[in-house]
């Protein structure tokens, strides 16, 4: 986790509207591919390390994904990655913090147990909370 949150870190200033959100897939204790959000209409965290692990040739099926933020579960500007996570065939999902957004807030977590996949939630919580302090002020106190 400490990881994506330098990785997300990275994104800051470069993601609009969006949390700068950093993700990291593990599998057989090696990272296989991570990313951090892409500016609006481009890939999201959990999408670009997607990305990063198809270029590198690595598998992710039965993987761990570490990502900052709950992953988004509506088509937006890109599509949900809570779905992309589930058709990959990731096994478990450790998150930092929820995404306070109304149409996520939980639906995320909730969709990935539904798959079937093990969810961890708020590891490293105070770290994430504390790097994404910009983009929490603008969403609001007592979300996430
Ligand atoms: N940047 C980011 C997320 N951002 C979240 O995605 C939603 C906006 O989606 P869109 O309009 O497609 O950009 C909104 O809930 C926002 O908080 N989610 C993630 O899973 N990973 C990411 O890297």
């Amino acid at each position: 986790m400490r990881l994506a949150i330098e990785l997300g870190e990275q994104a800051k200033g470069h993601t609009g509207d969006n949390p700068y959100v950093g993700c990291v897939i593990v599998v057989d204790g090696r990272v296989v591919g991570s990313g951090y959000t892409q500016p609006p209409y481009q890939p999201h965290a959990e999408a670009s390390a997607f990305l990063d692990a198809e270029q590198r040739g690595h598998e992710v099926r039965g993987g761990t994904l570490y990502s900052t933020v709950e992953p988004c579960c509506f088509f937006g500007r890109t599509p949900p990655c809570a779905q992309a996570i589930i058709d990959r065939g990731i096994a478990r999902v450790v998150i930092g913090i929820r995404d306070p957004h109304p149409r996520v807030n939980g639906q995320g977590v909730a969709q990935l147990r539904a798959a079937g996949i093990e969810v961890t939630e708020s590891v490293c919580h105070e770290e994430v909370r504390s790097y994404l302090a910009g983009w929490l002020s603008r969403v609001g106190p007592g979300h996430g």
